[in-house]
This record gives structure tokens, sequence and C-alpha cells, in this order.
């Protein structure tokens, strides 16, 4: 049976913060992508841009994917755009039950003009959010189950992934 939970989305959907709750609540470990390449490459990703460039970092993004799926159970939530890469994509339908975070485009840019050390987003939260949206609107539609967060709190949503989780059996760890 497939044991990882794996959530994907935008920036600023709430992957990292609904990930940390719903982990809690079913005793699973959490972990986070972003978080992994930062301890790998022993910097924060706006240095890991700035330095070594996109490229670099997606590729670094591709190999600790990789390595993190190989362990299980656990929730592991992605950055935004670790679904821009077909074997991304594969490894995440392979290793897990993928869960999408969705919120609309004025939610997103509401909550992310709060909350900084996005690359992509420098120069401007609003207009940068807005190109993204547009140039990934179909990225994520292959996750199974897909959660609006908009205007919910993290308890609700996380109520609404456990429900629609149940059809695909029982995630709890034993
Ligand atoms: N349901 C929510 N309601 C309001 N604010 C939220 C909600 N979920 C997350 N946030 C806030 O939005 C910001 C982004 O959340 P978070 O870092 O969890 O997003 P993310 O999807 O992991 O983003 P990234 O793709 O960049 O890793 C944080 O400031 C967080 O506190
Ligand atoms: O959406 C994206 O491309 C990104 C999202 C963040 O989680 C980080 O992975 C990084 O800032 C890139
Ligand atoms: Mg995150």
């Amino acid at each position: 049976m497939k044991k990882n939970l794996i959530l994907i989305g935008f920036m600023g959907t709430g992957k990292t913060t609904v990930g940390a709750a719903l982990a809690e609540e079913l005793g699973l470990v959490h972990r986070d992508l972003d978080d992994a390449i930062i301890a790998k490459a022993g910097c924060t990703i706006p240095e890991i841009f700035a330095q070594k460039g996109e490229v670099y970092f997606r590729d670094l993004e591709t190999e600790v994917l990789s390595e993190l799926l190989q362990e299980q159970p656990q929730v592991l939530t992605t950055g935004g755009g670790a679904v821009l890469r077909k074997e991304n994509v594969q490894c995440m339908l392979e290793g897990g039950l993928v869960i999408a975070l969705s919120a609309t485009e004025q939610e997103l840019i509401r909550r992310l003009e709060a909350d900084e050390g996005r690359p992509l987003l420098a120069g401007g939260v609003a207009q940068r959010v807005r190109t993204l949206l547009q140039e990934r609107k179909d990225a994520y539609s292959f996750a199974p189950i897909q959660v609006d967060t908009t205007e919910k709190s993290v308890a609700e949503i996380v109520g609404e992934i456990l429900s629609a989780m149940t059809e695909f059996g029982d995630f709890r760890q034993d």
C-alpha cells in the first residue's frame, strides 16, 4: 500500500503549514522538500537562486524529492514548482497519494505579501503571482484530491483532506 501523503500546490497555498498539522493529526513524520534542499545545500533558497541559478535549484529539487520518497510513511510537502518536471510528477504518483491545495489569486497575494523568501516573487509579489499562476494553471490538476484553502482555517483544511482521503485507504501510523 502507498503510505506517503504528498502535498502539492502553488506557492502560498499552505502546503508546509497544513502538512505539519496533517502529519500531527495522523501521527506521521512531516518532511518538507524545500527544507531538505536547504539542509543539503547549506544555504537558503534565495541564496541558491542567486549564486547557482534556477536550473541548479531544480536539479537539486528533483534529486532530493527522489531521495525523500524512498522513505515511508510520511507527509511530504513540496515546493510550488516541484510539479514542473514530468519526472517529478511520475515520482510523486508512484510514491504516494498526491493532494493538491489551491487558493484564489487574491488570497495568495495577501498571504505571500506577508511572507518573504521566495525568489520567484522578487520584484513585485502581486504581478509575479498573477503571471506564474497563469503559467502553471494546469500544473497541479493531476492530483486525485483537490482542496481549495481560500478563507479556511488550517484545521478546516486538514478535516477536508481527511474526509477526501477515506476512499484511498488508511494512512494513520499503525
Ligand atoms: N489557511 C490559511 N489561511 C491563512 N494563511 C495561511 C493559511 N495557510 C497558510 N497560510 C500562510 O500563508 C503563508 C504561506 O504558507 P506556506 O509557507 O505553508 O505555503 P506553501 O504552500 O508551503 O508555500 P511554498 O510553495 O512557497 O513552500 C504563511 O505565512 C502561512 O502562515
Ligand atoms: O513555486 C516555486 O517555483 C517555488 C516555490 C517554493 O516552495 C520554493 O521551492 C522556491 O522558492 C520555488
Ligand atoms: Mg512550503
